[in-house]
């Protein structure tokens, strides 16, 4: 799969496509649901099934503090789209410059002309353009004029309950993995390489990997019982804490993992970090020997949970 980073990266070569436009945070079962239209639509054309996506997210430009915690980052994301076996995957940088082109010039001048969409598969309540001023019936008008196809996307659903990136956001939050995985369609994972920290973890037997989350708030804070895939495909179960940190005043929110009976560098490697159970919320320790008693406590908690799983 081909990625697009900036509307400057269009090529010619790139023109003519089948399209969908969204932010497709997690690439759940509705997510899913469209791309297999525009996949199925891009073969019966013989043009590329191509997502176009905004980074940031257009809340997380407007409204940072009020923007939804991602369930994926772009890597995520891209990940997620390529198993899906879509084609191209254009990223478009949401800026304000973006956010101000007119939706006429959106359509005629990124759509028509750089990209040559045939197809166009949006929800019927999307909006683009300067002040939101383009709509879904705008793009069908547009459509007949300049020679594209528009439909919208069906609402998916299960159980009776709309399939959306936030009822996963709060599945996860209520630390129900199962649901969030059914909505999901494949397990709920945090992708990340391990990064350099603090170097304290070995000092009290609990060396931890530490990775970088790149979001800007995290659906999931707390420590939970996990399985780790390494980049070669071997599992692991562990032990995992996402939080600042506040007993060493970390900063960032930051995804820490002990790996049980291993014993190895796992620094630059990629990491798939699912996690299966919540144990309890992050704490400050007045003392790091406290802390330490905790995590014992915590890695007991975590093997046996991991155990009653697996014979489930
Ligand atoms: C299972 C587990 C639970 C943790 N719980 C907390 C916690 O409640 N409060 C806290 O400040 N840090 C917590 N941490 C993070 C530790 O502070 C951190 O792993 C330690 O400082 C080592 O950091 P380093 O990898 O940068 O050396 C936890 C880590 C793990 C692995
Ligand atoms: N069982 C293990 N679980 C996690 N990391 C381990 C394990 N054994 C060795 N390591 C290595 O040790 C590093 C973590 O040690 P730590 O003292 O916490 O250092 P840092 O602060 O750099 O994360 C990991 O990045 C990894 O390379």
């Amino acid at each position: 799969m081909q990625l697009i980073r900036g509307i400057h990266n269009i090529r010619p070569k790139h023109r003519g496509c089948v399209l969908t436009i969204g932010n497709f945070d997690g690439v759940h079962l509705g997510h899913q649901a469209v791309l297999a239209q525009v996949k199925a639509q891009a073969a019966a054309r013989g043009v590329a099934a191509t997502v176009m996506t905004f980074e940031p997210q257009p809340q997380e430009l407007f409204q940072p503090a009020r923007a939804p915690a991602r369930l994926t980052n772009l890597r995520e994301k891209h990940l997620a789209l390529r198993a899906q076996g879509i084609d191209r995957h254009l990223v478009i940088e949401f800026n304000q410059k973006f956010a101000n082109l007119p939706a006429r010039e959106f359509i005629e001048r990124v759509l028509v002309e750089q990209l040559g969409v045939e197809f166009l598969v949006v929800g019927d309540d999307f909006r683009f353009g300067h002040g939101r001023e383009g709509d879904f019936a705008m793009l069908v008008r547009a459509g007949k004029e300049l020679g594209f196809a528009v439909v919208d996307t069906h609402s998916y659903r299960q159980q009776q309950q709309r399939v959306s990136s936030t009822a996963i956001r709060e599945a996860l939050q209520q630390g129900d993995f199962a649901l969030a995985e059914t909505m999901l369609g494949r397990p709920y994972a945090l992708q990340g390489r391990v990064v350099h920290g603090a170097k304290k973890g070995r000092t009290i037997g609990f060396p931890t990997a530490n990775i970088q989350l790149k979001r800007l708030h995290s659906p999931l804070q707390g420590v939970f019982a996990v399985q780790v895939v390494r980049n070669d495909g071997k599992m692991h179960a562990g032990v995992a804490n996402i939080g600042r940190k506040p007993t060493v005043h970390g900063e960032q929110v930051q995804l820490e993992v002990h790996v049980f009976d291993y014993a190895g560098d796992l620094y630059g490697q990629q990491l798939k970090v699912i996690p299966t159970h919540f144990i309890r919320a992050e704490r400050k320790f007045s003392a790091f020997a406290e802390l330490k008693l905790q995590i014992e406590q915590d890695a007991i908690t975590a093997k046996t949970l991991l155990v009653s799983r697996s014979v489930e």
